[in-house]
Order: C-alpha cells, then sequence, then structure tokens
C-alpha cells in the first residue's frame, strides 16, 4: 500500500485487538465512574509490578540502541519511570493502606505480561522492544484522553489518567513511533509483518492482564 507509514500498517492490520483493549470493561468503568476500588487495588499492585519490569525492558532496549541520541531519550524515560512512576505507586499504595502480599502476584495473566514483555526486550532486537513498548503507551494514551474528559472523583486515580492523557506522555508514545517510521525503509515485507504480529501479541497479553485485576477468572 502507498503512502502508509509501517506505525500506519501496524494500527491497521491489529485495528480489532487494539479496540478491545482500548475499550476495556477497566477503561469503561473508569470513564462511567463506577471502577470499584478493590479492583483499582489490585490493578495498582499488578501495574506497579510492571513499571518495575518496564524499567529492565528500557534498559534492555538502551543497550540494543544504535545511537547515542536513542540512548539519552531511553535513559530519560527510565528515570522518569524510577523516579515519578515509580513514586506515584509509593504514595498511592501508602495512602490508600494496600498490603500488595493481599493480591495474587502470581496470577498467570500478569506474569504472562510481565515475563512477555520482557522476553521480547531480550532476545529480539531494538525494534521490536520498540514496537512491544509502542503497543503499550500507544493504548493507553489512546484510551487515557478519551476517559480524562470524563468526571472521575478518586483523585488518585484521575491523576492516574490525566499522566497518561499528558503532553509528556504523548511525546513519550510519539517518539516510540517516529522510531518504528524511520526504520520502515530498511525493513522488507516479513520483517514488518513480523513487528505488526509483536504489537498484536502485546495488545492481546494487555487485555489478559487488564481481565486480573477484576480477580480470579469466574
Ligand atoms: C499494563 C500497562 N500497559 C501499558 C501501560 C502504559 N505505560 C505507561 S508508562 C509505560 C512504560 C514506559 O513508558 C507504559 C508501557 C501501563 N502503564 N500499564
Amino acid at each position: 500500500m502507498t503512502g502508509e507509514t509501517l506505525s500506519e500498517r501496524i494500527l491497521r492490520e491489529n485495528e480489532a485487538v487494539f479496540e478491545a483493549m482500548v475499550r476495556h470493561r477497566f477503561t469503561t468503568d473508569i470513564e462511567g465512574g463506577h471502577l470499584a476500588g478493590e479492583v483499582f487495588d489490585r490493578y495498582l499492585v499488578y501495574e506497579g509490578a510492571f513499571v518495575d519490569t518496564a524499567i529492565s525492558i528500557f534498559a534492555l532496549a538502551t543497550a540494543k540502541a544504535g545511537t547515542i541520541e536513542q540512548k539519552r531519550w531511553l535513559i530519560g524515560v527510565q528515570d522518569d519511570l524510577a523516579n515519578q512512576q515509580i513514586a506515584y505507586f509509593e504514595r498511592t499504595l501508602a495512602a490508600r493502606v494496600i498490603d500488595p502480599s493481599s493480591f495474587n502476584l502470581g496470577d498467570p495473566r500478569v506474569k504472562a505480561f510481565c515475563a512477555g514483555m520482557l522476553d521480547i526486550a531480550e532476545k529480539g532486537a531494538f525494534l521490536d522492544t520498540i514496537v512491544a513498548m509502542f503497543a503499550a503507551e500507544w493504548m493507553y494514551w489512546t484510551w487515557s484522553k478519551r476517559v480524562a474528559a470524563a468526571a472521575i472523583a478518586d483523585p488518585l486515580l484521575k491523576e492516574w489518567v490525566a499522566m497518561h492523557a499528558g503532553d509528556t506522555f504523548a511525546r513519550q508514545a510519539g517518539w516510540l513511533r517516529q522510531q518504528i517510521d524511520e526504520a520502515d525503509a530498511s525493513l522488507d515485507d516479513a520483517g514488518q509483518a513480523r513487528l505488526s504480529a509483536v504489537f498484536g501479541r502485546v495488545q492481546a497479553l494487555e487485555i489478559a492482564f487488564h481481565d486480573a485485576a477484576y480477580g480470579n477468572i469466574v
């Protein structure tokens, strides 16, 4: 298809699974003002574990990056995760008096997501990791922009959604998208198809991860 960038191709080929994730019950419950407190608590514990994993994923991407500009940017992402995001979890878990050990961190859907993302970063090429994080970030930015327009009563939940709907996060997701489009010309069709499959796999892992916030499979 002429005139289509690689990121456009990836988003087009994965439209159904991407839409399923950005319309996940977790997002529509926040939007409708009826996310159960227990679901938010469980999500925060699972999400905190993922953000810790994300630091390792970006460290692996930094090690595989080809230019100093890419390394500088990725180190900035790690700094933000380790200092701003982890601080949000420390603050929020304390404010909500959440005991992480009261939730099952061994949930197979949470483990599959964290291990699956880390596996891409360890075994894959630089661009595989970039596509996996683009999948995770573009998806969050998309639903958070929509949901941020709704009234969110809980200030900590409101802050979390606003963080992912804001300009800093949009620039970060946009940087990942730009990396993909700049690499476009150097990839043959099979290479592009492989990256598109990585994006789809991540959305499927994300759906299961957000299902897990609702507790046991019934
Ligand atoms: C389950 C889950 N999936 C995606 C994101 C979006 N996101 C926000 S920060 C970050 C890592 C580095 O920027 C990512 C992927 C999330 N928070 N949690």
